[in-house]
């Protein structure tokens, strides 16, 4: 039967969409109109992470003993002493900089190529893993920071500190670990200090796929000597070039992440000032420890229950650190132990400024290891993405009701390691809180290896809850939902980081109307100069033009080209763009808003030439008319049309941001969003949800 599965799994992915698409294509909308497009993208983002997935011999957190490595201007190197380079550590704001969310954030302005806005940064210096702008560019307290970790580096430290001043952050308390995964706590014992950017690579990985500055390198005992650095790390059938791309797009990605807060505790470690110059950011998880434990190929049932099997049947045992294994008593960080952040010097400054009130950023100590996930009941199957099997599960300590996402393991076919899309998304999720993002409570494993992100459950995805309705939503609900999406995006863009997937299956609903965006798998942080991206980023009915027409510099004006797709799907009760391919794709937009001229602020980009249907006029106004006598379209008002024209305007550098959107007149206008807005009848539709999904493991099954 896993066979057949398989097979039925590779079919519908030569169809180029994920199951739930899959299932939601064929029931509403004819085979003919999607995924062909879905299918390059499938495979590139199968490829995508590919050759930079390197299974390390490590249990869960597979960290590789690496010392830590260093980025500058794109090469890294290994320090031995990371607090020599106090300076180097610091990102530095422009005097622009605004205090928000317990992050500094910078407001944005168009790139001089168009192809986005970009935070007023002039360019960008990399170093020791964390990013700075060129001193001569601004000036800017060095101390300013940015801080959105919610790893907690000390394990005695009840609470940490985070940039912004008077915020309570909480440890989240963490019940004792499942006795037999005590992988994370076995990652802890190595002696080197390394990146959780580079969980998935081996030490030689790691080396091999950065250029290493062998002078600065403390220990070179532990790499093996760097191999071909522009050569691909296996073997590449399809894409090398892309796949090398992206393989240093991951790279950077996570070298770049800033997790300033975060601290990893040896046994000697006292507690530690997270704004410790040495602390790491950018993604990186620094670790003491050398112990590798053997990672084994993820075997576990993903439709099975969570039930523990024998203990006879974990193999960790020869691998697994005796010391890794946590005390319960020990166990768990308390929530009233947490005391309040401060920024430093940064906190006469910062009480000038008006601090919205804003949720305390999440904590979670990834010394405690992580619990099992037989400490769940898995209740049902909700849906299957391309990176994960999302379960509907119940705290079994609790009672709380949660979805337990599943990384796949194998989604770089051939290749061993950590998934890259599962690291970005549990990395940014536990970075970050907001009511518009979805939670996430700790990851937890089961005994094949296999990963688990406990997320808050969502009663319904956009896409879903509007195949289950008869009628669109209202205006008042549109602008309700469009607040939400919008907050939640402006966030993300604050914090520097492109969802780069944003469409209605990955925009989650509750019954009480929160709207929350999930799935990060694509998501990246971004910085000024842009650098060469992927252009097969986002679900192709919700891609921006410039990345369809081969864009490979792009910032957050490609999210909000996305946002204005949804706008534009939550009024008509269905997709705006639903090309098959990207050709049919751009042709489609450009029927509806008009072929893009010189002007357009596309016409450099290198698939503007190709011969597309010429359709001068805009005629998006006919698809949402200030008013129907037939009902047959949505209608609109002429600020409600001004914010979605905005929202899909062709030059990225003139698209409107999300922050300008939330302030446009349509959101002040009457009808009012609608706050007491609840999705249809939730039992009937978590019925059908749950009956779809069981549907759809009879389609697997055949
Ligand atoms: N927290 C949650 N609560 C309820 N349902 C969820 C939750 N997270 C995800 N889902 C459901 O699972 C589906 C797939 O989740 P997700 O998009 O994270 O997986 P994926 O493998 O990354 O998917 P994709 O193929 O779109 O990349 C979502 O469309 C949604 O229906």
């Amino acid at each position: 039967m896993a066979t057949g599965r398989v097979d039925v799994l590779r079919r519908r992915d030569s169809y180029n969409y994920s199951k739930r698409e899959f299932e939601y294509y064929r029931n509403g909308v004819s085979r003919g109109d999607v995924g062909h497009g879905r299918s390059d993208e499938l495979k590139h983002r199968s490829g995508f992470h590919q050759s930079s997935n390197v299974r390390d011999s490590q249990g869960y957190g597979r960290l590789p003993s690496a010392p830590e490595p260093l980025v500058k201007n794109g090469k890294t190197r290994r320090s031995e002493d990371a607090a020599q380079l106090p300076a180097e550590k610091k990102i530095e704001f422009s005097d622009d900089v605004k205090h928000k969310n317990g992050l500094h954030r910078s407001s944005k302005m168009c790139d001089s190529r168009g192809s986005g806005r970009l935070p007023n940064a002039p360019e960008l210096v990399v170093k020791n893993c964390k990013t700075r702008r060129s001193e001569d560019a601004y000036q800017s307290p060095p101390e300013k920071k940015r801080k959105f970790s919610p790893i907690i580096w000390d394990k005695e430290e009840k609470e940490v500190r985070v940039s912004s001043k008077n915020r309570v952050v909480p440890v989240i308390p963490l019940p004792s670990p499942h006795p037999d995964v005590a992988r994370l706590p076995a990652i802890a014992k190595v002696e080197d200090v390394v990146s959780v950017g580079v969980l998935s690579k081996s030490p030689a990985r790691v080396v091999e796929s950065l250029e290493v500055e062998v002078s600065e390198i403390s220990d070179v005992s532990q790499f093996e000597a760097p191999a071909d650095l522009s050569a691909p790390l296996h073997p590449q059938k399809v894409g090398e070039d892309e796949q090398v791309q992206n393989n240093k797009e991951d790279t950077e990605f996570f070298y770049q992440r800033d997790i300033s807060l975060s601290k990893w505790p040896s046994d000697s470690d006292s507690p530690r000032d997270i704004s410790d110059d040495s602390s790491p950011e950018s993604g990186e998880i620094r670790i003491k420890s050398s112990r590798l434990s053997r990672a084994r190929t993820s075997g576990s049932d993903i439709e099975g229950s969570f039930e523990k099997p024998g203990s006879g049947d974990t193999h960790y045992g020869d691998e697994l650190c005796d010391d890794a294994h946590m005390d319960a008593d020990n166990y768990g960080g308390n929530a009233d132990d947490s005391q309040f952040y401060s920024d430093s010097e940064d906190d006469s400054d910062l009480s000038q400024i008006e601090e919205p009130e804003v949720p305390t950023q999440k904590c979670i100590n990834m010394l405690q290891g992580c619990r099992s996930v037989f400490e769940y009941e898995r209740l049902n199957h909700i849906s299957e993405g391309t990176y994960g099997v999302v379960f509907r599960a119940r705290d079994k300590k609790t009672g709380e009701i949660v979805a337990l996402k599943k990384m796949k393991m194998d989604v770089d076919k051939g290749c061993d390691g950590f998934p890259m899309s599962a690291l970005r998304e549990i990395n940014i999720l536990l970075s970050f809180n907001h009511p518009s993002v979805v939670g996430v409570k700790e990851v937890v494993m089961d005994d094949f290896d296999g990963v688990y992100m406990v997320m808050e459950h969502m009663d319904h995805d956009l896409k879903g809850l509007m195949e289950s309705m008869k009628q669109p939503f209202s205006i008042g609900e549109v602008k309700y939902l469009m607040k939400q999406l919008l907050e939640g995006v402006e966030y993300l863009h604050d914090n520097w980081i492109l969802h780069r997937d944003l469409k209605t299956s990955n925009i989650l609903l509750n019954n009480e109307g929160e709207l929350k965006i999930c799935d990060f798998g694509l998501s990246r942080q971004y910085g000024s100069p842009l650098k060469p991206y992927t252009s097969l980023v986002v679900t192709l009915w919700y891609r921006a033009p410039e990345i369809l027409l081969g864009a490979k510099q792009y910032s957050t004006a490609i999210d909000m080209w996305s946002v204005g797709c949804i706008m534009a799907e939550l009024l008509a009760k269905a997709p705006l763009f639903s090309g098959k391919d990207e050709i049919e794709q751009l042709d489609k937009i450009f029927k509806t808003l008009g072929t893009p001229d010189e002007k357009s602020g596309l016409s450099k980009l290198p698939g503007f030439k190709a011969n597309f249907v010429k359709q001068p006029y805009n005629l998006l106004r006919k698809k949402f008319p200030a008013a129907s006598f037939t009902g047959s379209c949505p209608v609109l008002s002429e600020s409600g049309f001004d914010l979605l024209k905005r929202l899909l305007c062709y030059n990225p550098a003139e698209r409107i941001t999300a922050k300008d959107a939330l302030n446009h007149t349509w959101f002040h206008e009457s009808p009012e969003p609608r706050r007491d807005f609840k999705p249809i009848t939730p039992d009937r539709h978590v019925h059908d949800r749950h009956l779809n999904s069981r549907r759809r493991e009879k389609i697997l099954q055949q």
